[in-house]
């Protein structure tokens, strides 16, 4: 059994780890940290989870994490960082949903994040952690720094037009239109999440700048095997539910590449991933179709037969977005099939 260890489990992130992992049939969960809730009983915090976990959040400083075999870390930015040398020096891997191993220049992490990085050898051999680009770095890898929620779903939805050797689309005018719910904010988050505040209302945000626009512009590059320059426009947008992603992404086709069958080109792509779906050509993915689960559904547009292509997608920011998108690549670092654990069926209605 994989001894577990998750720090931050009182967040939205934590409880959906907790609901995997609690399921899954390689681990053994170990210990779950809060500082301000620690003492408290987790199904007492989440009743969802009574006579399935039984253990109580306990603080940082009083855990064991040193004898998990990983740890994840549902944390804000810079926690993990600060804490990966004694728990690398002890043998225990770390998944971190945060943000501190993702960007791979520091002088960008520090600019979007506000912070030096602590750890930039440790940052140099992270691997980032979306398991349909990196499966075979990951499976190796002892520190894993997931993908952030729009950046999964907006990389997974060019990567078919990206990865082809020449450039099939404007590499340098994308286009990602992108709605998360709010859960997308955490459980500790701003007035602007409030129920009075966010529902029966609808809105952009980050226009001028998201720390996702880097993230996603440099994952995007990787696609092109940094062979090519990518420029986006990203604007993201708070929509009232409580999970889910939906991008819309718009790409040019360049002259070349008009008579490409395109949905035969995602379904190609995707043929191996088991959580990517690619829906049949005319299709419009809904938020529902993934609630609580690890799939991710694409459908491919080309709206009367023009030059724009429209890519649509949608995934669960808690699990394909987190948690989920965490479990899977756990089970990838620990020589387990990708999907153990992993096959919830979406909640609809
Ligand atoms: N929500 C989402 O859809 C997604 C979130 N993420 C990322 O996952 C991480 C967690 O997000 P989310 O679960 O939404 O956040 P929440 O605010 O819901 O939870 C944060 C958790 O971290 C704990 N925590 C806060 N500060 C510290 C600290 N300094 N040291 C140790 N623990 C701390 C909190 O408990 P306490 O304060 O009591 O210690 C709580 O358990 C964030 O980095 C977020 O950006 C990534 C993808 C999607
Ligand atoms: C709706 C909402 O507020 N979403 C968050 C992003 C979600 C998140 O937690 O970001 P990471 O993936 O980088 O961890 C935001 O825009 O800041």
């Amino acid at each position: 059994m994989i001894k577990v260890g998750i720090v931050g489990g009182s967040g939205y992130t934590g409880v959906e780890l907790l609901r995997i992992l609690s399921a899954h049939p390689e681990v053994r969960l170990t210990t779950i940290t809060a500082r301000g809730d620690n003492g408290t009983k987790v199904a007492d915090m989440f009743p969802s989870l009574r006579g399935i976990v039984d253990l109580a959040f306990v603080a940082p400083e009083e855990s064991n994490l040193k004898d998990c075999d990983v740890v994840f870390f549902a944390t804000p930015h810079g926690v993990a960082m600060s804490h990966a040398k004694e728990l690398l020096d002890a043998g225990v891997k770390i998944i971190d949903l945060a943000a501190d191993f993702r960007l791979k220049d520091t002088a960008e992490f520090e600019k979007w994040y506000g912070m030096p990085h602590a750890c930039p050898d440790i940052l140099s051999e992270a691997v980032y952690g979306l398991v349909e680009v990196n499966r075979e770095a990951i499976k190796k890898a002892r520190v894993v720094g997931l993908a952030g929620c729009y950046p999964t779903s907006v990389q997974l939805g060019f990567a078919p037009l990206l990865t082809q050797g020449k450039a099939l689309v404007n590499e340098s005018a994308l286009i990602a239109d992108c709605k998360s719910g709010v859960s997308g904010a955490g459980r500790r988050a701003a007035v602007g999440t409030l129920f009075p505040e966010s529902s029966d209302n609808f809105h952009a945000y980050g226009v001028k700048g998201h720390r996702h626009l880097p993230e996603i512009v440099q994952g995007l590059k990787a696609l092109t095997g940094n062979t090519r320059d990518i420029g986006l426009t990203f604007v993201p947008h708070l929509t009232p539910m409580i999970r889910g992603i939906h991008s819309t992404l718009y790409a040019t086709l360049t002259p070349e590449a008009r008579d490409i069958d395109f949905q035969a080109l995602y379904e190609n792509h995707y043929r191996n991933d088991p959580f990517v779906d690619v829906m049949p050509a005319g299709s419009h993915p809904e938020t529902r179709s993934v609630r609580a689960s690890n799939y991710l559904r694409i459908a491919v547009h080309r709206p009367g037969n023009s030059d724009t292509l429209v890519i649509l997608v949608v995934e669960d920011n808690l699990v394909k977005g987190a948690a989920g998108q965490g479990v899977q690549s756990m089970n990838l670092m620990f020589g387990l099939d990708e999907t153990t654990g992993l096959k919830q069926v979406p909640v609809l209605p």
